[in-house]
Order: C-alpha cells, then structure tokens, then sequence
C-alpha cells in the first residue's frame, strides 16, 4: 500500500520529550516534504504541559530549526507541515482525560490510527488500558513501542502481556532503531543479493567477526535513565543483538517480516550463556573516568550531573559471542560498544581465514586476509581489502592490500541518506513489520543478556575505568588479543 495515499492520525505521546522532538518530528517533517506522507493526515502531539496548539507548533518549528539542515527547511514544506500539527494535553495515567482525545479521534473520517509511545516503558500498559477504555482503540489501529522494553525478561514479559490486552501482535510495531539505517538494509542485500558473499558467509571461510558501535557523548544529562540501564540494556540487549543477528541469520525463504524474524529468534537461540570462567574470558564491563573528548575536558561518569556515588552501572561492554549453529561454530563474534569513547563509529568486520597453503613470501602471509568492513556510521558504506601485486618491475611479487570502497553518500541517486526514524515511521504507516521487533525476539535476547545482568548484580564490582577519548579499558583490547585478533578502527 502507498504511505501517500494513507491517511493516518498520527498520536504522539511523549511528544514534548527528547526522542518526539529530536527525532519524531523532524522525521516526520522530512517524510511531509518529500511527498511520502498524505498531507491531510494528522500529528496530534500529547503531553501533560499545559500548552496549546501554537505554543505546540512553535515548540517543534524550534526543533526542525535545530535539526534539520537549513536548506532543507523551506517555507512552504514547513507552513504545510504545521498545518498537520495538533497537541492534547493528557496525563497517561489519568483516564479522564482520554475523552479529549477521544472527541478529536471520532470526528475524523476513516484514517488509521497511530500511536506512538515515546514514554517511559513504565507508561506503556497504563496508556493502553486508558486508550481502550476511551474507546480510540480499532482493528486497524496500530501502536510503537520505543526500546528498551523492560530492564529484565521479567519486566518486559509484564509490559508485553499488559499492551497484548489491547493489541495483537501483528498491531505492535517495536522500534530499534538501528534496523531503520540504510547500512543495517544494505547488510541483507549485500548478503542475500551477492552470489559471492552467500557462497562465503560461514565458519569455512570466515576467521572472526566484530562489531563496534562507539559513541563520542556521554550520557547527556540522563543520568536518571541511564544509571537504571546502563550500556548492556541501552545498546547491547537491543541494537548490537539485532546487528549480530542480521549478521549472522540463515537467509530467509522471502523478505516476508515474520520469515526475517524468525530467523533472527534462531541466531538468538543459538548463542551460547556466558557462564563460570566465561565471565573472565568473555566479558569486559567497563566506566569512563574524565578525559578529552575533541580537545575538550569532560567528566568522567562518576561526576556527571546527578552522580550517585554508589553506582556500579556499566558505559561499556565487550563481549566474546559464541554462535551454537553449523555456519558458525568456532567463529566468534567480538561486540563492543561505550560512551565517551574516541570516536562515533559503528560498524561490523567480517575478517576472512587464510588461503590454505601460502605461495607468496612467507614476511607477507599476515597482510593476506580479507576483510569486509559496513559501515553504518558515519560515512555509511561498504569496504573490501583486497589483495593486489604492488605495481612496478623492481619489486617482483610483492603483494599490497587495497580496499574497494562503496561510499553511499557518493553512490546514491537520492541527495541525502534519510534518517533512521523517516524510514521506521513510513514503513509503520505503510502497515510493515518488517523492520520491527517481534515479542519472542525481544525475549530471547532479554534472556541471554539476563544472565550476564545477573552475575554482574551478584558480583557487586565496580566496572573498569577507562579515560573518556579512548577505546575503552585496556582488558577490551585483551578480550581480544588472547585469541590473535584485535580491534580495528579503520575501515
Ligand atoms: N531520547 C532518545 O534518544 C531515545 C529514547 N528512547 C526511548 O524513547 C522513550 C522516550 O524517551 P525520551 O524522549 O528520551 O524521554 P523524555 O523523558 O525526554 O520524554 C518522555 C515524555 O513523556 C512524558 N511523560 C512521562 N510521564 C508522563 C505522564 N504521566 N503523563 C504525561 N506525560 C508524561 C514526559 O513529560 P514531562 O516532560 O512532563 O515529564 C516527556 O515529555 C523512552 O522509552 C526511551 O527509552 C529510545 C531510543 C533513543
Ligand atoms: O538507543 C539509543 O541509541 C543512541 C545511539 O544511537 P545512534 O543512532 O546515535 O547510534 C544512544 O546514544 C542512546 O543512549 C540509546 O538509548
């Protein structure tokens, strides 16, 4: 189905949070200009401030101003785009005041409904029941579920069975949004389009994987959150899982949303616990102490805003995943990701084994592996090392190692790479699943994680300093090195 000809109400809750007016209505703005959203649809923005409609609209023609380019706010993109805006003002938990939203919900004509929970999960069961009991909900009506959903197996199996009181799964849309970037797409085409890399994609030909997502800011005045969370629910248990799994996933029959989803469930099933002496060999967890971040000073976590001195909680995670299948036995997957690290990067490196029996000079074999480098930011692309003869009649048969390079910015027909959210929230009207999460995938990887989550509360330690602007703690790199490897920044 067109997303242009749908006609969506679309309901915000949370939307003058950070996510609504970071993310939510910019994307949303963008999708208006570009002509793939129905003009007449609808944004009704729902908080508990005490504002109306025109401090609503100001409020997010403020935040387009702040993230969205200049030369992609026109006049006329943006007087049509505020003419769909609207704003209730709702307390969730209060379930008066859903007749409001009620009112304004039935005196449209036939759209499908939208409602986006950008709230605490907390929220999530509470909005539902006041939503049903107000009478907004339909069959065709949908809902978005932001990460992380829970903070245990425990926990999100409650929120899950709260909202599938009032949705069936198939009305359930739950956001990562790391499935949105146009890297993490390209990921299934290169390896389900590519003859080449279908033929290679196993434990035969493939030594080890990594898989970084590094991040330069630090928590960004959400200590309240993230203290509650930390690194392994904020990042791991939800984007570096669904990574690993569309790395790692059997190719499915069709791109049908329940077949992908599927095979993910199995990659999931597959990974080995982490248990007993594991957790010296397999896992690093790690904080930032004060550094320099761009020539900068920052603090270190445990004096950022907020700070309570008992703390134990995660900035960084490395892992060892092993995969307990037949395409990737003994081949393991190294994660790692952090706050106030040196660099914003996010990629996965596929790392090739060996030829069998080496020809060249024996001073040379290390240099002759390859290595597949996607990267999903910044600079989104795709790398190949690659073996070449260097060029020249001195130097005999001297090998050098070149990368082809597939740059998107460069290679795409469109002028700019949408944003993550424009595509989840199109591909959400359009009513497909695809690129969402389905109930048991979130419960496997809360399984797994838990686990880890556990032993941690158990063991009561503080995590392992690292300064601020570097790759992390030292024992990361030691994870790592133990078994010949080692991390690679470049691409
Ligand atoms: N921010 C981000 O980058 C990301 C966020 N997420 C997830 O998105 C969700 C929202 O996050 P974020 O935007 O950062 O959070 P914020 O705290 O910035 O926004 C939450 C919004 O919900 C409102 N709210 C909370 N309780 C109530 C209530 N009882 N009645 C009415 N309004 C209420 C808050 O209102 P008030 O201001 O009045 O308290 C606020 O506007 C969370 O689940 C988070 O985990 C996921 C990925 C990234
Ligand atoms: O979900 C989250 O993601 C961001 C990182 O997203 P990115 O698209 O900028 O890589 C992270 O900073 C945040 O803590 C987390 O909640």
């Amino acid at each position: 189905m067109s997303s242009h000809n749908t006609l969506s109400d679309i309901v915000i809750f949370g939307a003058m949070g950070d996510l609504a007016q970071r993310k939510l209505i910019p994307a949303l703005y963008q999708l208006a200009r570009e002509d793939l959203i129905n003009k007449s649809s609808r944004i009704l923005g729902v908080a508990r401030q005490d504002i109306d409609k025109e401090t609503f609209i100001s409020d997010c023609t403020k935040s387009l101003h702040r993230f969205i380019k200049k030369d992609e706010l026109d006049k006329e993109s943006l007087a049509a785009f505020m003419s769909m805006l609207d704003y209730c003002k709702i307390n969730f938990t209060e379930a008066e005041n859903y007749k409001n939203l009620q009112s304004t919900l039935t005196t449209q004509d036939d759209r499908t409904r939208i409602f986006y929970y950008a709230t605490p999960a907390s929220m999530f069961g509470p909005i539902s029941q006041n939503l049903s009991e107000a009478g907004c909900l339909n069959e065709q009506c949908r809902m978005v579920m932001e990460k992380p959903i829970g903070h245990d197996l425990i926990s999100a199996n409650a929120i899950n069975d709260q909202v599938s009181e009032f949705f069936s799964e198939s009305q359930i849309y739950r956001i990562d949004h790391y499935l949105g970037k146009e890297t993490v797409q390209n990921l299934m085409a290169l390896r389900f389009a590519n003859p080449l890399f279908g033929t290679q994609w196993n434990q035969n030909h493939i030594s080890h994987v990594e898989i970084t997502v590094a991040e330069q800011v630090g928590i960004e005045g959400r200590w309240g959150y993230f203290d509650q969370a930390g690194q392994m629910r904020d990042m791991v248990q939800n984007h570096l899982l669904q990574l690993l799994c569309l790395t790692a996933m059997n190719p499915p029959d069709d791109l049908s949303a329940d077949l992908i989803r599927n095979e993910k469930v199995k990659v999931l099933k597959a990974m080995r616990p982490i248990t007993g002496d594991m957790h010296n060999t397999h896992v690093v967890r790690g904080r930032y102490t004060k550094g320099m971040i761009d020539n900068t000073q920052v603090p270190g976590y445990m004096e950022e805003e907020g700070a309570n001195p008992k703390s134990n909680t995660e900035t960084f995670v490395a892992l060892k995943v092993e995969i307990d299948n037949w395409r990737w036995a003994g081949v393991p997957f190294y994660l790692r990701t952090g706050k106030r690290l040196a660099g914003k990067l996010s990629q996965i490196t596929i790392h090739f084994k060996q030829q069998p029996h080496f020809i060249f000079n024996e001073s040379q074999r290390n240099l002759a592996q390859n290595k597949l480098t996607i990267r999903l930011q910044p600079e989104e692309g795709i790398s190949l090392q690659v073996l070449n003869k260097d060029q020249g009649l001195s130097n005999g048969m001297r090998l050098r190692s070149e990368s082809l390079n597939l740059s998107f910015s460069q290679s795409t027909t469109q002028d700019r790479i949408p944003d993550a959210y424009e595509r989840l929230l199109l591909e959400l009207i359009k009513g497909n699943q695809n690129l969402f999460v389905r109930r048991d995938e979130i419960e496997h990887a809360w399984k797994w994680c838990d686990q880890l989550l556990d032993h941690w509360k158990m063991e009561n330690k503080a995590p392992q300093p690292y300064a601020a602007g570097s790759w992390g703690p030292k024992a990361a790199d030691l994870l790592i090195m133990k078994d010949g490897n080692c991390w690679h920044e470049d691409q």
